[in-house]
């Protein structure tokens, strides 16, 4: 495969074309578009949302979306959607292995949901396990309940989605805007990551506050693609997240078609090793929301329906400071995966490709042996090198799903990593 190229910036107003002249210059809809192409709009927001949240891209394709067949039920045994297809949530901690690497089929058959709250389309989120075994070939998945975050474990991706192709390695993610046709094939089998499933307000770059004006992800370095269509012809299978369910159709052309656009709903790549990372240079643990990459936001300010999070390399300097995360117990949820290394707070129970779930008010913390080791480390500076975990975090609990509690690997004794924790007190 040719070397992909991109457009960069967070929320820019870009344009591309694959054809010279495919896009019209000056207007968006001229009685005829050029080359015979069909213009389509699609919105992520309300027409008369404020500026600085309103996106929208025009498409210039050899067929509009409406050409497609009917749509029948399609059958997905674990792929979830909000509150109401999870289960009663025990107060307990939850944590589990590495998702198997057994041949679950396609990225879309391989999908599988850990927990879910909210309602599809409305608010809340998913959080979702993939492991790719083969290419989608000519399926596409259009998701209308959500916007897609995928953050690759093992195995590069190619992503082909409507406005072009990205590749996405480990260490990076993509964010696939709601309503986009795309498809996610491995470059490496077989190729494993994590999902979230957001049906709340787009993410979006958080307020840098007293931060000022760089820092943490810097816009420029969000990279979407240009604009590429598929050539061969014949049927194409969309599949369709439509109100909690999967839906299936057939229709005789790529919906890969799209010679031109412009616009700033976009999907976009983004390489976490980019991330300026900011945390003391004096003494005490900053709250985690220092690493919040992007953030979809609820109606309730500061609240947000689901923070994206990441833990990378980063210095530990701080002084007469116990630098991992401090106990606690938050009622905001947090789901967490591991695509590389060790997690400070987990140095050895906490696994690449696995993942955690501390809900609303479950206490949770360093296991016995992080908590001994940090408390007796000769604070020079440590560089925490070759490690990304992640967080979901959510205003809503969590609840687990069905496939999470009673077949993924779910660790039955997680719970034990802090019974070594002594009453030390001496009066
Ligand atoms: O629980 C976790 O491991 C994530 C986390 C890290 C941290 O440094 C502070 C709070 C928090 O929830
Ligand atoms: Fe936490």
């Amino acid at each position: 495969m040719t070397e992909l190229t991109y457009l960069t910036g967070f929320g820019n107003q870009h344009s591309s074309e694959a054809h010279p002249g495919a896009l019209p210059i000056g207007r968006n809809s001229p009685q005829r578009a050029p080359h015979g192409l069909y213009a389509e709009l699609l919105s992520g927001s309300a027409f008369t949302a404020p500026r600085v949240d309103n996106q929208r891209t025009w498409m210039y394709r050899r067929q509009p979306s409406v050409v497609v067949g009917g749509y029948e039920p399609l059958a997905h045994p674990r792929w979830k959607s909000g509150a109401a297809q999870g289960e009663c949530a025990s107060p307990d901690p939850l944590r589990w292995g590495p998702t198997p690497l057994h041949d679950d089929g396609d990225f879309v058959d391989s999908l599988r949901s850990y927990a879910v709250n909210g309602e599809p389309g409305l608010h809340g989120m998913g959080a979702l396990a993939y492991v790719a075994s083969h290419s989608m070939g000519r399926r596409a998945l259009v998701n209308a309940d959500a916007e897609m975050l995928i953050v690759p474990q093992q195995g590069r991706l190619l992503i082909t989605t409507e406005l072009g192709r990205l590749e996405v390695a480990p260490g990076s993610i993509a964010l696939l805007p709601r309503g986009m046709a795309f498809k996610v094939d491995p470059l490496d089998v077989p190729a494993r990551g994590y999902v979230c499933e957001n049906y709340g307000a787009a993410f979006r770059l958080p307020e840098l506050g007293p931060i000022g004006s760089n820092g943490l992800a810097n816009a420029r370095d969000f990279e979407a693609p240009v604009a590429w269509h598929e050539q061969e012809e014949g049927d194409y299978q969309i599949v369709k997240r439509y109100g909690g369910r999967l839906w299936r159709a057939t229709q005789a052309h790529s919906p890969f078609n799209v010679v031109a656009w412009h616009g700033n709903l976009v999907p976009c790549r983004y390489d976490t090793s980019r991330f300026m990372t900011i945390n003391t240079v004096s003494f005490d643990h900053t709250d985690p929301s220092i690493f919040t990459v992007l953030t979809s936001p609820s109606d309730t300010p500061g609240w947000a329906n689901v923070d994206f999070v990441i833990f990378p390399p980063r210095w530990m300097v701080a002084e007469d400071t116990f630098r991992p995360p401090w106990y606690h117990r938050n009622v905001m949820s947090e789901f967490m995966g591991l695509v590389l290394g060790q997690y400070d707070a987990k140095p050895e129970g906490f696994k690449p490709g696995g993942a955690s779930l501390h809900n609303s008010y479950v206490p949770h913390g360093p296991d016995t042996e992080a908590f001994d080791k940090a408390s007796n480390a000769d604070l020079k500076p440590h560089k925490l090198d070759a490690t990304l975990a992640f967080m979901f975090e959510t205003r809503w609990p969590l609840k687990p799903t069905a496939w999470a509690l009673h077949e993924a690997p779910l660790e039955t004794t997680y719970a034990r990593c802090w019974q070594g924790l002594k009453d030390e007190f001496k009066a």
